[in-house]
């Protein structure tokens, strides 16, 4: 039986919910939000649709307790009204530092003991502050990272070359945000390493790790929030624990090195992080990983509220 939990269901996590219920991944699904109201009204709605869908769900709402034998939780909670304009996702630091320690206790009380995949921002803070706070081991606790900031440079490069994102392999690295870069070395499209294809092609490399950057932007100046995305991205690493297929795929995961969460290329598994997938990079690609990681390390100290 595949449980799962969602804590936080606001834009993301309703549409994590959503996704898993209607694609059929989840046999049991726990709904916590702290806004009953919300919560209540997203149960029924859920619960609505179940008998017009193939396959079936246990919803169970507001109850911490149901987590203690959940396989995976889905951390989404937040208050994406403070980011208000844009630009920074450290707007919900102050505030999602507190709600970490309060949900990561929770689960500890409620002895779980799955795999805690973190969704909140700022991603990389907050999954090592969930990792603190549960107990869990290290392995058990990742973010989404830069999966999601590698599917937006993968969409840059297929728009401005015409190809298919799937074509296009290789890394988004670092912070979930703003010290995030795409490791050139690392991306090729259809195996043709990126710097050969960018000297034939014309293409500015610049420009194009910006554009994967300010993906996210894109989305939330025009609707305040972004959902399906990520929500696309997290329901593919909860796939991966529940299939234990060991899928090699970028994420915040913790590195030794640092002492702290950071996106980085990982293997995903029925444990969660079953291995940190070290790859080779340019000494300016590690330099700029080395900058966005002590970052990282720094506001991750000073969010522990202990
Ligand atoms: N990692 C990524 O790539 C990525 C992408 C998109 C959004 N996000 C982040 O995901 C989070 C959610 O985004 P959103 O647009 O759904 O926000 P939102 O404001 O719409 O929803 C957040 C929900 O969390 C609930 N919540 C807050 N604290 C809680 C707590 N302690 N326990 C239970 N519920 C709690 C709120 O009541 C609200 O319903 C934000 O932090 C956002 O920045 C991350």
């Amino acid at each position: 039986m595949r449980k799962i939990g969602i804590i936080g269901l606001g834009h993301v996590g309703s549409t994590v919910a959503y996704t898993l219920i209607t694609k059929g991944i989840a046999d049991e699904l726990v709904l916590i939000d702290q806004n009953d109201a919300l919560c209540t009204a997203e149960y029924y709605d859920y619960s609505d649709s179940l008998g017009r869908l193939d396959t079936y769900t246990k919803i169970i709402k507001q109850d911490y307790r149901a987590l203690s034998a959940a396989d995976v939780v889905v951390t989404a909670f937040g208050d994406i009204k403070l980011l208000a304009d844009g630009g920074d996702r450290f707007l919900e630091y102050t505030y999602n530092c507190s709600q970490a320690a309060a949900v990561g206790k929770a689960l500890k009380a409620v002895g779980f003991h799955g795999i805690l995949i973190n969704i909140s921002n700022p991603c990389d803070v907050i999954t090592g502050l969930l990792q603190r706070y549960t107990g869990l081991s290290r392995e058990r606790v990742f973010g989404t990272g830069t999966f999601l900031d590698t599917a937006r440079m993968q969409r840059a490069i297929s728009h401005r070359i015409n190809e298919n994102p799937h074509n296009i392999s290789g890394y988004v690295l670092g912070e979930h945000g703003e010290s995030q870069f795409a490791a050139w070395s690392t991306i090729a499209v259809r195996g043709i390493p990126m710097f050969e294809l960018a000297e034939e092609q014309d293409l500015d490399l610049d420009a194009l790790d910006k554009a994967a950057r300010e993906g996210g932007w894109l989305v939330f100046n025009g609707k305040k929030y972004t959902s399906y995305a990520i929500a696309t991205c997290a329901v593919k690493l909860v796939q991966a624990v529940l299939s234990d297929a060991k899928l090699a795929c970028p994420a915040s995961v913790y590195l030794e090195q640092y002492g702290c969460h950071v996106g980085y290329p990982a293997v995903i598994g029925k444990n969660g992080v079953e291995k940190i997938n070290e790859i080779p990079l340019t000494p300016k690609e590690q330099a700029l990983l080395n900058d966005s990681a002590k970052m990282i390390a720094q506001k991750t100290h000073d969010g522990y509220l202990g």
